[in-house]
């Protein structure tokens, strides 16, 4: 390995609406992570450093971190048994935890991407989300942050072999590694089964920006995904396919049409589900329309939420300061990012980039 490795990957805003699992969008806050192996840093084991976001609750044992455990996760599974001596790594955030802005998507990207340059596998694309969603299982976050921009992807249909691979549980692929693990611990990885994710990325109007209005409280993915039932009805179903057919076109029409954005981001698959987490979503999302907001395109939750996502071409800040009232009218802070949609994931070694998805 180079002395210096530098992965930096970007937030992501999953369904947009009514692509539920389906659609990501890269966006222009980042996790940056600096790997260096130097003489001067502590043999065994690694030392993670961490910075910006999340940084009071982030573990910083490498047993325990989620961009370590699934960097090591990916070396066993090519029959490394342990990090590379000498390692220390320092992170810098800038995604918010649990709001939808897919930081758990970033990590597991992330520690994707350091096993791949530590250990020099020269992995696929393909490859590398194979491993990425053994971890995070449904592909919309981590396929958007690993190539960018505005992506579709779905999961292939495995023979019951691989489905049986692909659903072993968390607990088998990110073990909770016992306090003297030291070394060398734990043979025998569940390897990924090949080719589980496929997508393509769509285009984008550059003229769109992404208004994030972020709560101040954090809502976990798993507790976002529990509140959705199990079935749904035709009538549902068709009313988001429709509405997701007609959007992935409709971003990258240049004039972009608001009226037609504005009820292709319409959902009933996930965002009804989830009103009774998030006070405000309900409002938010009925009450700023193009026509009382000239400029916004369409308004929905950011992933699994409590983040909404404004997508708009000017009035940024009425559009942000109009929801913060609506917010804090039902008791909730929020902060909010102009946002851009950005290129995905880049590593540079030694300062010159090495690897980024075309
Ligand atoms: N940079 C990071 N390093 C280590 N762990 C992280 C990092 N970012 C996120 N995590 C872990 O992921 C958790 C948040 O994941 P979760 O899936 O609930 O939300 P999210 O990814 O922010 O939102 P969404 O999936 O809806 O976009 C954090 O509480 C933390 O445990
Ligand atoms: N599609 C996912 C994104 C969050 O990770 C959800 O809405 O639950």
């Amino acid at each position: 390995m180079a002395q210096t490795v530098t992965i930096r990957v970007p937030a992501t805003s999953a369904n947009i609406g009514p692509g539920f699992d389906v659609v990501g969008l890269s966006l222009s806050l980042h996790l940056t992570l600096k790997a260096s192996i130097a003489d001067s840093n502590p043999r065994y084991p690694p030392t993670i450093s961490y910075s910006g976001e999340g940084a009071d609750e982030v573990p910083l044992d490498p047993y325990k971190n989620l961009t370590t455990r699934v960097c090591l996760y990916v070396l066993r599974c090519h029959d490394i048994s342990s990090f590379p001596e000498h390692l220390a790594i320092h992170a810098h955030n800038e995604i918010p935890f649990g709001r939808g802005l897919g930081s758990s998507g970033a990590a597991v990207v992330a520690g994707v991407l350091l096993a791949n340059s530590l250990a020099r596998l020269n992995l696929s694309i393909t490859r590398m989300l194979d491993f990425a969603l053994m971890v995070e299982r449904h592909p919309d976050n981590v396929t958007a942050a690993l190539i960018g921009g505005f992506v579709g992807s779905y999961l292939r249909e495995l023979d019951d072999d691989a489905q049986a691979r692909a659903q072993v549980p968390l607990s088998e692929v990110l073990p909770e590694y016992p306090p003297d693990a030291g070394e060398n611990w734990g043979k025998n990885p569940p390897h990924p089964p090949e080719g589980i994710g496929h997508y393509v990325r769509f285009g984008w109007s550059k003229s769109i920006k992404a208004v994030a209005i972020v709560p101040r409280f954090e809502l976990s993915t798993a507790t976002a995904r529990d509140v959705l039932p199990q079935s749904y009805s035709r009538k549902d179903l068709v009313f988001n396919l429709q509405r997701l057919a007609v959007l992935t076109t409709a971003l990258s029409q240049s004039p972009p049409d608001p009226g037609l954005i504005y009820d292709a981001m319409q959902d009933r698959v996930h965002q009804p589900y989830r009103r009774a987490l998030i006070p405000g979503l309900p409002e938010v999302t009925s009450q700023l329309t193009p026509t009382t907001h000239p400029g916004l395109l369409g308004i929905c939750l950011s992933g699994a939420g409590p983040t909404i996502l404004a997508l708009a071409m000017e009035g940024y800040e009425k559009i942000a300061s109009d929801a913060a009232h609506i917010f804090r009218e039902k008791g909730v802070e929020v902060d909010w990012k102009l946002l851009e949609v950005c290129p995905g994931s880049i590593v540079e070694e030694n300062g010159r980039e090495v690897w980024k998805a075309i």
